[in-house]
């Protein structure tokens, strides 16, 4: 059936396929993130100006600059992500060498807004494949491409960081089963340690998160915009651990993605409409309040006996991760969704304009857990005004699963057009 189970035909073997996987585990060594001094032996070219500057070789190869992005991890465990996976894959290495510690992809708009892919696609059209079956082909080989490259720092890590997100095809965000299925068969086909299936966090799709869980399947959960899902999917990590069955359970690992800057977007608007000084004041602060109610809670849920129970068996914590954390309101500083959101544990995936503010003028200093008093003040507050968390959670995940849906539904068909046209001139 179309837009379930995706039409690949066999996982892979780990050597077969186009995958130049030495190469690329070879080039992310030489940016191995442990080394003071990284050399630049594949020139990766770097969208973000922040970061080609700060990747400038001097004479003898050097980077030149030492971002804030290693501070964030060394000094606070913050995992500095990136997000934004496109080809050339290797276009990572820079960012890698400056700090950058994963990756999450949104594949309908790298595909979408690039010519990178037109190769590979016409290879895979004129071998027979589908639209279908060739996006999924597109995306696996870079997601497979980028494990490789952060595989490094996977391993250095024991698993704890160094991952790499896809997503299930985002018609599946209403089918539990299907999201399993997809999960698995995702999981099998990338068939890398250092992988994250993305699922998102809607009523139908926290039974799949536990399942998937259970089966072994790291998870990155996409989608939370409300304190009251996030506790459902911690349970749900819970329950899946309880429930797999492995004496060690330290290769299962997830991170629960906390979008914000949408937040403030859509909250913002709701307290315009209200119009009062009371409703104006609180603008552009319920993002960043709630993301550190979201932490308290996390703190309170990865502890106690029932958590310990399970760092027995060698559990990792299912770490928080900020992501739409770009700033959305010109007249707010550009690194509102990252300076306020930094503690241990705890990942932020940024696009480039979030990356080159931060490098540029974020300051590197625990902030998640300040101030907590005042974000509940804030977070009752809005409350008063008539702000209705659940429901705002609620409007932004529906929002969020009709646009990933949208831009995934119009890929495939232009996916499909272009493949017609590949057809009729070479007269398949
Ligand atoms: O994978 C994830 C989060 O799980 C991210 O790539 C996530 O999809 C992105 O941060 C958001 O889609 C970006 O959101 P926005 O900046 O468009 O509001």
């Amino acid at each position: 059936m179309a837009g379930t189970v995706p039409k690949l035909a066999a996982p892979r073997p780990a050597a077969a396929g186009p995958l130049p996987s030495q190469p690329l585990r070879a080039a992310a060594l030489a940016f191995a993130p442990s080394a003071r001094r990284f050399r630049v032996s594949l020139a990766g070219r770097a969208r973000s100006p922040v970061i080609a500057m700060a990747s400038a070789k001097e004479g003898n190869g050097a980077v030149t600059k030492r971002t804030t992005l290693h501070d964030l991890y060394e000094q606070q465990g913050q995992s500095p992500w990136y997000d934004n996976l496109c080809r050339p894959v290797t276009d990572l290495l820079p960012y890698i060498a400056n700090g950058v510690r994963g990756v999450t992809s949104n594949p309908t708009k790298a595909i979408s807004s690039s010519n990178a892919y037109d190769g590979q696609f016409k290879e895979l059209i004129s071998a027979g494949k589908d639209a279908e079956s060739a996006y999924w082909e597109l995306v696996i080989k870079d997601i497979q491409d980028a494990c490789k490259l952060f595989e490094p720092i996977y391993d250095e890590t024991d698993g704890a960081d160094g991952y790499v997100s896809v997503e299930v095809s985002p018609r599946l965000a209403n089918d539990t089963q299907g999201t399993v299925e997809a999960a698995k068969w995702l999981h099998k086909v990338v068939n890398r340690p250092n992988v994250y299936i993305k699922i998102p966090a809607t009523a139908e799709c926290v039974p799949s998160i536990k399942e998937v869980i259970a089966n072994g399947i790291s998870v990155n959960v996409t989608l939370i915009f409300s304190v009251a899902r996030y506790e459902a999917v911690i349970d749900a990590y819970l329950d899946g651990l309880e429930a797999s069955g492995l004496s060690d359970l330290s290769r299962v690992t997830s991170v629960a993605s906390f979008f914000v800057s949408r937040v403030d977007s859509l909250i913002d608007k709701m307290l315009e409409k209200i119009g009062t000084p009371e409703a104006l004041a609180p603008r552009g602060k319920a993002a960043v309040a709630q993301a550190k109610i979201a932490n308290q809670l996390y703190l309170k849920k990865f502890s106690g006996p029932r958590w310990e129970a399970l760092v027995k068996k060698g559990a990792k914590k299912q770490r928080l991760l900020w992501a739409s954390t770009s700033v959305k309101n010109p007249a707010y500083l550009d690194t509102l969704y990252v300076d306020p959101l930094i503690g241990p544990d705890t990942v932020s995936t940024m696009p480039d304009q979030a990356l080159d503010a931060f490098i540029d003028h974020g300051t590197v200093a625990r902030t998640i857990d300040a101030n907590v008093s005042e974000a509940e003040g804030i977070y009752s507050a809005l409350e008063k005004l008539g702000i209705d968390w659940e429901e705002v959670g609620k409007q932004l995940e529906h929002e969020g699963v009709s646009s990933f849906k949208g831009s995934f539904d119009s890929l495939l068909t232009s996916l499909e057009e272009k493949g017609n046209a590949l057809k009729t001139a070479a007269n398949l």
